[in-house]
C-alpha cells in the first residue's frame, strides 16, 4: 500500500530510533540483574516488579495493531458504540483484583494453569494449557508480515531478557503507542477545523451512537453485548490469561499486584478513547467514503493506515511515529505471548516430567522454547495479513471463553471434580467452534443498518435523512432457529461458552460423584457465596455455605500442612522446601503457610 511514498528520512530516523530504545531496554535487562539464570528471574522477574511498569505492561499485551487499527476503522464505519466496552472495563478489572489475583498470588504460582492441577488433576492442567496455547498461536495470526523484520528484534530481546525484559519494553511501547494515536488526532482535529467542526460532521454522518439498550442477543454492538458480554471477554484476558497472570505474580506483593490492575482501568480508557477519537477524526475528514477503490482488495483496517498517511504527509517525523507506534503494538503483544508461551511450555509441559532439572537446564530450556515459538509465530505472521478487531475478539471469545469457564468452575464451585472440569471444558469448547465456525459459513450479514454518509442532510427536527434514499437502513429478515444460534453477537462468545462449560462440568460432577470439600486443596475455592452473604451472621453463612470459613483449621488432621509449627500465632515453615522436593508439595507448604499467614493477619 506505499506506505514508503509517505516517508522522509527523518521518519526512518524517528522509526529506527523508537525501535533501537526498544531492543536496548531489551539487551539491558538481558545482561543486567542475575543475568536471567534462573527461571524464577526469567519467567518471573524474580517477583520484585512495581505496580507501575507492571500496569502498562498488562495493557500493552492486548493493545496490538489490530486494536490501534481495527478500533478506529470500527468507528469509522459503525459510529461509536463500540465505545461502551469501556464500561466492561470496571468489573472486567475488579474481579481479576479482587477474586483471580488474591487466590493465584497466594500460591505463589508461576503458570495459571498448575491452580487447574491442585484444584483438579494433571490432565485438567494440560488441558488448559494446550487450549491457552492454542488461543495465542491463532491470535498470533493477527500480526503483519512486515512485522517480520522487528519480530527478529523482539525475539532477541524477549528470549535473551526473560519477563523483565518484555515488561519493561512493554512499558516503552506503550508510551509509543500513546503517543503516536494522539499525533494523528492532533493534526487530524487541525485539519478538519477544530473539535466543533470534528463533532458536527459525526454528529451529522450519524456516527454519535446513543446508548442502544436492544436486548436482541444477534445485533453486533449493543450496550449489553459490550456492556456485559465484554465483562466475561475482559474475565478470560484480565483474569486468567496466562500473559497477564504471569504479570500479576510477577509483582514483590499481592497489594502490589492488585494495584497494578486498579492501574490498567485509566490506562485503558485512554487507550479506548484515543482509539475511538481517532475513527471519529479520520470520518470528520473522509466523511466515511469508502476508499476501497485506492486500495484495492486491502480492509477496511488498512483504509485506516492510507487515511493516516495521507493526513500526515508533508509532516516530516509523524508518518515514522505511527509506523513506530503499530510496530510498538505488535511488539508487545508478541513479547507477551513469547513469554507466556515459554512459560507455560516450561511450567506445565516440561518441568512436571523432569522434576530434578536443574536451574541452568531449565532457564536454557526456556530460552530455547522462547525462541521457538517466536520463530512459529514470525513465520506465521509472514504468511497471514492483518485479522480485523472482530475477528481477533472472536477467536478470544471462542478459545479464552471456555478457559474462563474452567477456572470458574474450579473456583467457585468446590463439588466440580475432574472429570467435570475436562467434560465441561471439551463439550465448551466444541460448542464454541460450533457456533463460531457456523457463524463464518452462514455468513449471516445481521441487520446491519447501513449508516448514511456525510452526505446526510440534517432536518430541522434533528433527524437525518441520507441524500440517497436507497442508503436508508434495510430492514433484514429476522434470523430463525439454528440460524439464529449462529447469528449470536462475537461479543456473547466469551460469556456464553463460559457458563456452557460451567453448566456441563457441574452436570458431569453430579453424575460422577461430586467433590467433597474437604478433599478440596485450600486455597483454590474463592469463597464467592461467603463474601456475598458477607451481610449474614456467622453460623448462618457456615450452614448455608458448607464451606469452612476460611482461617478456621479443620478437625481432620491432613488438611494441616506437614513441617509447620505455631509459633505466636503465625505459621512459617521449618526450613525451605529442597529442590528435590516434588513441585505440588512445595507448592502445598507455600500455599498453606502463606494461606494461614494471610488469615490469621486478617
Ligand atoms: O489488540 C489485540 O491484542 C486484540 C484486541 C484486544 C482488544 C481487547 S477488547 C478489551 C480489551 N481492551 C483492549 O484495549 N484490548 C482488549
Ligand atoms: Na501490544
Amino acid at each position: 500500500m506505499g506506505l514508503d511514498k509517505h516517508f522522509t528520512v527523518l521518519d526512518y530516523v524517528v522509526f529506527a530510533f523508537l525501535l533501537a530504545v526498544s531492543i536496548g531496554i531489551g539487551l539491558y535487562n538481558a545482561l543486567s540483574g542475575g543475568r536471567q539464570r534462573t527461571t524464577q528471574e526469567f519467567l518471573m522477574a524474580d517477583r520484585r516488579m512495581h505496580c507501575v511498569p507492571v500496569s502498562l505492561s498488562l495493557i500493552a499485551s492486548f493493545q496490538s495493531a489490530v486494536a490501534i487499527i481495527g478500533v478506529p476503522a470500527e468507528i469509522y464505519t459503525h459510529g461509536t458504540q463500540y465505545w461502551f466496552i469501556g464500561c466492561a472495563y470496571i468489573l472486567g478489572l475488579l474481579i481479576p483484583a479482587h477474586v483471580f489475583i488474591p487466590v493465584f498470588y497466594r500460591m505463589r504460582l508461576s503458570s495459571a494453569y498448575q491452580y487447574l492441577e491442585l484444584r483438579f488433576s494433571k490432565t485438567v492442567r494440560i488441558c488448559g494449557t494446550l487450549t491457552f496455547i492454542f488461543q495465542m498461536v491463532m491470535t498470533g495470526f493477527e500480526l503483519w508480515g512486515t512485522v517480520l523484520a522487528t519480530g527478529l528484534v523482539c525475539t532477541l530481546y524477549t528470549t535473551l531478557g526473560g519477563l523483565k525484559a518484555v515488561i519493561w519494553t512493554d512499558v516503552f511501547q506503550t508510551v509509543v503507542m500513546f503517543a503516536g494515536q494522539l499525533a494523528v488526532i492532533v493534526v487530524g482535529v487541525q485539519q478538519a477545523g477544530g473539535v466543533s467542526e470534528v463533532w458536527r460532521k459525526a454528529w451529522e454522518g450519524n456516527r454519535i451512537s446513543g446508548l442502544d439498550l436492544n436486548p436482541d442477543p444477534t445485533v453486533r454492538h449493543t450496550f449489553w453485548t459490550l456492556g456485559v458480554g465484554g465483562v466475561f471477554l475482559m474475565l478470560s484476558l484480565y483474569g486468567v490469561n496466562q500473559a497477564q497472570v504471569q504479570r500479576y505474580l510477577s509483582s514483590r506483593t499481592e497489594k502490589e499486584a492488585v494495584r497494578s490492575c486498579y492501574m490498567v482501568f485509566p490506562s485503558l480508557q485512554l487507550a479506548l478513547a484515543l482509539s475511538c477519537v481517532m475513527g471519529l477524526v479520520m470520518f470528520a475528514r473522509y466523511c466515511g467514503e469508502d476508499h476501497s477503490d485506492k486500495l484495492g482488495t486491502y480492509t477496511r483496517d488498512a483504509m485506516v493506515i492510507y487515511f493516516v498517511m495521507d493526513m500526515l504527509q508533508g509532516l516530516p517525523g509523524l508518518p515514522g511515529l505511527f509506523v513506530a507506534c503499530l510496530f510498538s503494538a505488535a511488539l508487545s503483544t508478541i513479547s507477551s505471548a513469547f513469554n507466556s508461551l515459554a512459560t507455560v511450555t516450561m511450567e506445565d509441559l516440561i518441568k512436571p516430567h523432569f522434576p530434578l532439572m536443574s536451574e541452568a537446564r531449565a532457564t536454557l530450556l526456556c530460552v530455547v522454547r522462547a525462541g521457538l515459538w517466536s520463530l512459529t509465530f514470525l513465520t506465521e505472521s509472514a504468511l497471514t495479513r492483518l485479522f480485523e478487531l472482530q475477528v481477533v475478539l472472536a477467536i478470544f471469545g471462542m478459545v479464552g471463553g471456555p478457559v474462563l469457564g474452567l477456572f470458574c468452575l474450579g473456583m467457585f464451585f468446590p463439588w466440580a471434580n475432574s472429570t467435570g472440569a475436562v467434560g465441561g471444558l471439551v463439550v465448551g469448547l466444541s460448542v464454541s467452534f460450533w457456533v463460531g465456525i457456523g457463524s463464518i459459513v452462514t455468513r449471516w450479514p445481521g441487520p446491519r443498518p447501513h449508516l448514511p454518509n456525510c452526505g446526510v442532510i440534517l432536518l430541522p427536527d434533528n433527524t437525518t435523512t441520507a441524500a440517497n434514499p436507497a442508503l436508508s437502513n434495510v430492514t433484514l429478515s429476522q434470523p430463525t432457529g439454528l440460524q439464529r444460534f449462529y447469528s449470536l453477537s462475537y461479543m456473547w462468545y466469551s460469556a456464553f461458552n463460559c457458563f456452557t462449560v460451567i453448566l456441563i462440568g457441574l452436570i458431569i460432577s453430579f453424575l460422577t460423584g461430586p467433590m467433597k470439600e474437604e478433599d478440596v486443596t485450600p486455597g483454590t475455592i474463592y469463597p464467592l457465596l461467603r463474601k456475598l452473604l458477607f451481610f449474614l451472621p456467622d453460623h448462618l453463612k457456615k450452614k448455608l455455605c458448607c464451606v469452612t470459613p476460611l482461617g478456621q483449621t479443620h478437625s481432620s488432621e491432613q488438611r494441616q500442612p506437614p513441617q509447620h509449627k505455631e509459633m505466636n500465632g503465625l505459621a512459617f515453615q521449618q526450613e525451605e522446601p529442597g529442590p528435590a522436593q516434588d513441585e505440588t508439595e512445595s507448592f502445598l507448604l507455600h500455599a498453606s503457610a502463606a494461606f494461614v499467614e494471610h488469615e490469621t493477619a486478617v
